[in-house]
């Protein structure tokens, strides 16, 4: 007994801690379905996050990630100055073998009966085919294919907006945002970073990238004449610019401590393993970060014009508009000398202040 209540225990404090307002268990034996849906904050809309399915080593592991996701979320459409809240999912199991119809359309049942609190889109591990199955019972989805009236996948429109990011660092490091020359290690290679080496090659970047899939990493490296390296090289590599792309928290006192590059920029959600720790030591090293959530809200502006009806020119005008945004987050971070998490960190938490004035005023 005392057992059970030290975990539920545990499970309600980190969920306290973390300032969420839901956080929903999802079990179906039928289909193999387990997966977490966290709401985070719902101040400035509905909670609207991926579905992200990872073979979790523990359910404690796939907690600390949705709850990490769906508060990154909340900020990302801040800053973004989108209507929506913060909200994320995990499926536990493995992407590549344990997905099927019901389970996806089991997944879309449980959306469903959140009445519209939560909406969901692609992440690592699902697919528009997924969004699509989930569309079979929920209209709380995007993401779905444009033959079926969506926006389709939004990592292109992500990889568009880290590009900018990118650039827009380049520019406060290098003194011009022309990228020729300049080298870049793209860390994950998948749907997002596919796209971004093609972006940064079609620049005369040089490309280094990793993959734990070697069969996409040799793929990747013929068709852009990209470089592949091994996932122990990355970190030591003279290169100007780290662009991680794979999953979060490779941003950590081990790896800053060998790091060379000047710029970390890159799609990956949650890269700094701790923001108040690692922002402050990368400050402190003169490496210039990208907030995560700020230069990969790209694909969350795609899922934003779906459900609002945005043509894609709207679309593009919200994602090129990062380079600006990346820019002033800079600016106030070295007028403050703060980290530029912290900066950004600042900007989205005081446009949900005000909103939340708003709605409470009449
Ligand atoms: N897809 C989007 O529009 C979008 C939007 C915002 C943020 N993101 C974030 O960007 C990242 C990439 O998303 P994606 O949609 O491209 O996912 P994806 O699943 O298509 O690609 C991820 C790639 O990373 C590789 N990978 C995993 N672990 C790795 C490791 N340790 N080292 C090297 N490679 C590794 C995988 O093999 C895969 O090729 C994720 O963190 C995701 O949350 C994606």
């Amino acid at each position: 007994m005392s057992g059970n209540s030290s975990i539920v225990n545990s499970v309600l404090d980190q969920i306290g801690a973390s300032g969420h307002k839901k956080v929903v268990y999802c079990n179906d034996p039928d289909t193999g379905l387990k997966a977490i849906i966290a709401i985070h904050d719902t101040t400035l809309g509905p909670a609207i996050g991926g579905t992200r399915m990872w073979n979790y080593a523990t359910e404690a592991e796939a907690l600390e990630d949705v709850l990490r996701l769906s508060r990154a979320m909340t900020y990302k459409a801040a800053i973004t100055g989108l209507n929506l809240g913060g909200g994320n999912a995990v499926i536990i199991g493995d992407s590549y073998k344990g997905k099927s119809e019901a389970m996806m359309r089991s997944y879309g049942r449980f959306i469903k009966n959140l009445n519209g609190e939560f909406i969901t889109a692609e992440d690592v591990g699902t697919n528009t085919r997924d969004m699509e199955y989930i569309q079979m019972e929920t209209k709380h989805v995007t993401g779905v294919p444009e033959s079926l009236g969506g926006a389709g996948n939004p990592a292109p429109t992500t990889a568009k907006g880290v590009f900018l990011g990118i650039k827009a660092c380049v520019k406060e490091v290098f003194g011009t945002d022309m990228l020729a020359g300049r080298s870049v290690v793209v860390q994950g290679i998948g749907n997002v970073g596919e796209h971004l080496v093609e972006l940064l090659r079609a620049e005369n970047v040089e490309v280094y990238i990793s993959d734990i899939n070697e069969d996409r990493l040799q793929h990747v490296a013929r068709t852009y004449k990209a470089k592949p390296i091994s996932a122990d090289k990355i970190f030591g590599i003279n290169a100007d610019i780290y662009a991680p792309c794979a999953l979060g928290a490779t941003v950590n006192s081990k790896t800053i401590e060998k790091m060379k590059f000047a710029i970390i920029a890159g799609s990956a959600n949650n890269q700094l393993a701790d923001e108040q720790l690692h922002g402050k030591l990368l400050l402190d090293k003169g490496i210039l970060f990208a907030p995560d959530y700020l230069i990969n809200a790209g694909g969350l502006i795609s899922c934003y014009s779906e459900l609002t009806g945005y043509g894609k020119k709207r679309t593009m005008q919200l994602t090129e508009n990062i380079y600006n945004a990346t820019r002033d987050v800079i600016k106030m971070s070295k007028k403050d000398n703060i980290p530029t998490i912290w900066a950004a960190n600042r900007i989205a938490e005081q446009r949900i202040i005000d909103i939340k004035k708003i709605k409470s005023s009449f």
